[in-house]
């Protein structure tokens, strides 16, 4: 598609977003604001954006398609501000925010004059922020919320047409079905992250050891507790009700936790446990989820220095990235097993084949 698209919010998901957009339409001319100065000239020189500009106001004159990619309640505030300048006539304006229920009440002003908003949330991410995290295949595969306001809308298939380099599945809903649902699976989930990191935090004077203790298991389910704070505070916020009902839930199912533990039920536990692993061991490993798809590789590999930055140097020097790496046996008398995460199939394929030719490791998939 030929056109401006104008990008506000040049962070992961700005970041991505824009470099989806221009590896599908080459002939579009994508131009960026961010409140800071640094991430603007960053997202440049990463030729993220084509170009950036120092106000809004110059951003959204002249744009085709505008993406609102900010923080939840500062995409509030934006929407209002749109509403005050002039938009070019047939504009499509979407935003990627978590929430949707209060953005969309907003941008309900932002109708007419042949204006359309269509909310929008791309299901992947990540704990990193900023453009230098932005990444190509974010979205491969993942869900792509869309929220209209007239659900056969043309314009939403525009919009898609737009969004197609993303190679995200899109789906619509209503903005209430979408805040529940992402508040069980997505919101909430980081509330207890953040929660139990503090929980480790305030034993840390105590037992000082506890922090290097702490490995596998609380780092997997804390992961998310290092995204960004004013992220996270923004969607607290815009999803407060849903949230304040799931705390009363969790709370209960707390109380049931211990009554068990005080009464010494063991067969209460281990039904707490085993139906957890049933359903948790039925969701979707790969494919389309807002759980991100982990395309594993395995290598098995002698306990000798050097061996890792070996293997991650020939990934590097073919350009094929890694999202997570990690030894999960390493014993003087036996061969540890590195364990590597890849973005997508096809990087995880390449990275066998790669290995598997360049390396005298044994390389597979389980
Ligand atoms: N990180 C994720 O996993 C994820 C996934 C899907 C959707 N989202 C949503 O996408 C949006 C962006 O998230 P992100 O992860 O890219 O965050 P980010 O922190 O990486 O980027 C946000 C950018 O917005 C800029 N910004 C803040 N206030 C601004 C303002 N007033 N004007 C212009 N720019 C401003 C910041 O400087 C920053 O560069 C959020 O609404 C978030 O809820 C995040
Ligand atoms: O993978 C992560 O780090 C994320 O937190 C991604 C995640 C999620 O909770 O699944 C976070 C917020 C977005 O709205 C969508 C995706």
């Amino acid at each position: 598609m030929k056109g401006n698209v104008f990008v506000i919010g040049l962070g992961l998901i700005g970041g991505s977003i824009a470099l989806a957009i221009k590896k599908e339409h080459p002939e579009a001319k994508v131009t960026g604001y961010d409140a800071k100065l640094e991430e603007m000239k960053m997202a440049k020189a990463l030729m993220v954006v084509d170009d950036y500009v120092e106000t809004i106001q110059d951003g959204v004159r002249g744009a085709d398609l505008i993406i609102l990619a900010t923080p939840v309640l500062v995409t509030e505030k934006l929407i209002g501000q749109l509403g005050q300048m002039e938009l070019k006539e047939n504009v499509i304006i979407t935003d990627t925010g978590s929430t949707k229920e209060s953005i969309m009440a907003k941008a309900q002003r932002l109708a007419g004059n042949n204006t359309v908003f269509i909310g929008g949330h791309p299901m992947a991410g990540s704990h990193k922020s900023g453009v230098t995290a932005a990444s190509l295949s974010l979205f491969e595969n993942a869900f792509y919320l869309l929220t209209p306001f007239h659900e056969q809308d043309q314009r939403t298939e525009e919009l898609k047409q737009w969004l197609k380099g993303t190679k995200a599945n899109f789906i619509t809903v209503s903005p209430e079905m979408h805040d529940e649902m992402v508040a069980v699976i997505s919101h909430f989930p980081h509330v207890i992250a953040a929660s139990l990191v503090h929980l480790v935090k305030d034993a840390d004077a105590e037992y000082p050891l506890l922090k290097r203790l702490a490995a596998g298991g609380f780092r997997d389910i804390t992961r998310i507790a290092s995204s960004s704070p004013q992220m996270w505070a923004d969607i607290s916020c815009g999803n407060r009700e849903n949230l304040i009902r799931l705390l009363d839930r969790w709370a209960k199912n707390l109380q049931e936790v211990k009554k068990a533990l005080a009464d010494n039920k063991y067969e209460l536990l281990h039904r707490f446990y085993a139906e957890a692993k049933q359903y948790r061991d039925c969701l979707p490993i790969s494919g389309s989820g807002a759980i991100p798809s982990f395309y594993d590789l395995f290598v098995d590999i002698p306990d000798v220095p050097g061996v890792v930055s070996q293997i991650t140097n020939k990934l590097a020097e073919k350009g094929i990235s890694i999202t997570n790496i990690r030894i999960l046996e390493a014993r003087e008398d036996i061969y540890g097993v590195l364990r590597i995460s890849f973005r997508s199939e096809n990087d995880r394929d390449l990275a066998m084949n790669l290995l598997k030719k360049e390396t005298p490791h044994e390389v597979y998939i389980q």
